[in-house]
């Protein structure tokens, strides 16, 4: 089993479906995926206009053509039910489920979307932001492995986190670790993607820079984002490194010399080299492959 799904997704923009400017600027990103949010970025006396702009934005001509999401408001709250129809109307890629407590939540949602005879690769990703769905972080992210279930990603929200916690939020992050270590182990066990949650200080590049690869070093397939400038720097850290590459390639190379057919382990450079490494390499190799057609405009995604 491989970490890393297929799909890209080192950069991930909210983008606040009540700024007018945002939405516009959100199409000529280089991100990997847009949020459009309905939720906490859009205060109460905004929502209702925010979900006709996203409507209008996303029906209109500058849609992006990055991998697109809308988050909700939670389906219990007076606005969940028409956002979940506004958000399935516009075709996203995917749903966000915020404050998600437990499975049903997220089936739930899922039972809702086929009786909207909605296709099957809408998918739904989920919040983890609340002590209830770190405590039950194992059932929601198993629906994963059910293929009646359309839940593809979980994404944690580290500033829902602290409020309902008291977790304290520190530049090295030392007390919320724990929890985000859990939050990549039940995604992977799910086998779905994972994201880091946001950088509240987007002003400050370089201690951004140090939050992106400690996520990366921790497991997270990429990065929730807030603001256009943390874009760029996100999708070098959650790419593979000129070293990672030479390694991964060097590997390649070792396992396809004809006095290694056949061998489980070789040594190279002085390093114990296993077929799992071998899997390694390729996953990297195709990841890497897969930036460098995105990123030469060959393709979207
Ligand atoms: C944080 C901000 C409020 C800062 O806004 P502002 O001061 O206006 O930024 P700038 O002047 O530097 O903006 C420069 C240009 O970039 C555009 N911009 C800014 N942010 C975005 C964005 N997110 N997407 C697209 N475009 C953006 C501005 O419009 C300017 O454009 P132009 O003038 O044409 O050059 C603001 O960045 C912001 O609102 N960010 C998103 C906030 C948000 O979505 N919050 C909710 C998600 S975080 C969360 O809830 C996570 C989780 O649930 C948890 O619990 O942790
Ligand atoms: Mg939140």
């Amino acid at each position: 089993m491989q970490h890393q799904s297929a799909q890209l997704r080192r950069s991930v923009l909210y983008v606040p479906a009540s700024n007018e400017k945002a939405l516009a600027k959100s199409a000529t990103l280089a991100c990997d995926a847009v949020i459009y949010d309905l939720e906490d970025a859009v205060g109460p006396e905004e929502k209702l206009d925010a979900r006709e702009r996203l409507r209008d934005f996303l029906n209109g001509g500058d849609r992006p053509h990055c991998e697109i999401v809308v988050r909700i408001n939670a389906l219990d709250t007076i606005w969940g039910t028409e956002d979940f129809l506004a958000a399935r109307a516009v075709k996203p890629d995917a749903i966000l489920l915020p404050k998600v407590s437990g499975p049903r939540d997220v089936l739930d949602a899922d039972a809702a979307l086929d009786e909207t005879d909605a296709p099957r690769n809408l998918k739904l990703w989920a919040m983890i932001e609340t002590p209830r769905a770190v405590l039950n972080l194992g059932p929601i992210a198993q629906l994963g492995r059910d293929p009646a279930a359309r839940l593809s990603c979980l994404v944690a929200g580290t500033n829902d986190l602290a409020k309902e916690t008291g977790i304290a939020l520190t530049e090295d992050r030392r007390y919320l670790a724990p929890f985000l270590f859990q939050i990549v182990m039940a995604a992977r066990a799910g086998g779905i993607s994972v994201l880091d949650g946001v950088s509240n200080d987007f002003r400050d590049l370089d201690a951004f820079e140090s939050s992106c690869t400690e996520a990366r070093s921790m497991g997270f397939d990429g990065k929730t984002l807030i603001h256009p400038a943390q874009i760029a720097k996100a999708n070098a850290v959650f790419a593979p490194s000129p070293e990672a590459i030479a390694e991964a390639e060097a590997i390649v190379a070792a396992f396809a010399d004809p006095e290694n057919t056949g061998r489980g382990v070789i040594s190279l450079n002085g390093r114990m080299v296993e077929r799992l490494h071998l899997e390694m390499a390729q996953t990297l190799l195709e990841r890497a492959g897969t930036i460098r057609l995105k990123e030469s405009g060959e393709t979207d995604r």
